[in-house]
């Protein structure tokens, strides 16, 4: 029998192209409110309630109340907001990082904001194995295309005075930063610098490192092994190995549709070395991830799907 889905925000950026993705899926239904209805909590309540998953495409607030208005013990959520990612009984929904079967089996799963996709694919499973140290301060430089910033930024974007080269984040109190401290198992956060630029989809998340400087002096191809084999059998993620590129694009073209590409460059020695992951922020960074959780809950293979023709 097919899943019952409601997506609620199912008419914002992430929402829409999640709908896209299981438009053609016979293993679920959706359940779609009218857009009179959609934001009548009511209605929402409903649908929250008759979904076996609920998957949230929703700012913070409204995400935090949705997960309230359910009052049943069969719904299932998959929360794509930032409001759990780092919250007591959330399985965070990073299923090459936790295991395939906690997700598969998960009530509530958090997915990961799309910077700290990147960030977590190169740093997490490193400090895990002991090959980058816990406590370094790390520094993230991140660019995105403007669709990471919903619907308010692809309007600024859109509407004839797209700037273009933004740097933002200069609070240093970016909402991902707890996430990423957390999930990598760090001690400090990230100095984390995030622009965007004038195109719509896709990111680059790049963690710049002296490994010479580390008490440990880890070389730049022990890290690229560690990392190929991490994910060797993750059909996702992909650490890219040979023939490295000297520059990288970010356009739907070049882009991994909705997986996501690793790669370690260095310098003659490997003491310096640039760890870089490229992917689609509304790909493996939101509904790609959202719908490999979704496979897996529903007892899927996770890539079932994941493809996006653009
Ligand atoms: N865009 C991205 O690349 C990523 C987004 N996310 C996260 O996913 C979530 C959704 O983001 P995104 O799709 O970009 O945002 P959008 O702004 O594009 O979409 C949000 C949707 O939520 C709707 N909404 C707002 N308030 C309510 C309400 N009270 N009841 C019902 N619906 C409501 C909005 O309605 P309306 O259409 O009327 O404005 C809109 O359709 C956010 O928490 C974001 O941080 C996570 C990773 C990446
Ligand atoms: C370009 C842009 O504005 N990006 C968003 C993050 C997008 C994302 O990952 O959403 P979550 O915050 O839910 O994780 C930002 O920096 O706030």
């Amino acid at each position: 029998m097919a899943l019952s889905v409601f997506i609620d925000g199912g008419a914002g950026t992430t929402g829409l192209e999640i709908r896209e993705r299981l438009a053609d899926r016979d293993e679920f239904e959706l359940l779609i409110l009218d857009e009179d209805q959609r934001k009548d909590a009511a209605a929402r309540r409903e649908a929250l309630n008759d979904a076996d998953v609920a998957i949230l495409c929703l700012p913070d607030d409204t995400a935090r109340e949705a997960v309230a208005l359910i009052e049943n013990d069969r719904t299932r959520v998959i929360d794509a907001s930032s409001a759990h990612r780092v919250a007591e009984g959330w399985t965070y929904g990073f299923p090459e990082l936790i295991g395939t079967d906690r997700v598969a089996h998960a009530k509530r799963i958090s997915n990961p904001g799309c910077y700290p996709t990147g960030f977590l694919a190169l740093v997490a499973p490193l400090v895990r194995v002991g090959l980058l140290p816990a406590d370094w301060p790390y520094t993230v430089n991140a660019v995105s295309g403007y669709s990471g910033g919903g619907k308010a930024l692809i309007e600024r974007y859109e509407s004839g005075n797209a700037p273009g080269f933004r740097a933002y984040g200069y609070d240093l109190s970016h909402k991902h930063l707890p996430e990423m401290k957390a999930h990598a198992g760090l001690t400090h956060l990230v100095l984390f610098a995030p622009a965007v630029i004038p195109v719509f989809r896709g990111m680059i998340v790049e963690v710049p490192l002296h490994l010479g400087a580390m008490e440990m002096e880890p070389h730049a191809n022990a890290l690229q092994e560690a990392l190929s084999e991490f994910y060797d059998s993750a059909p996702v993620v992909s650490v890219i190995k040979a023939n490295l590129p000297n520059e990288l694009i970010i356009e739907p073209d070049a882009l991994p549709n909705d997986g996501m590409e690793l790669f370690v460059f260095a310098n003659k020695g490997g003491w310096n070395t640039r760890l870089v992951a490229r992917l689609d922020n509304l790909g493996k960074g939101a509904s790609g991830a959202a719908v490999q959780n979704l496979n897996l809950m529903a007892g899927l293979p996770e890539t079932t799907g994941l493809k996006l023709d653009r």
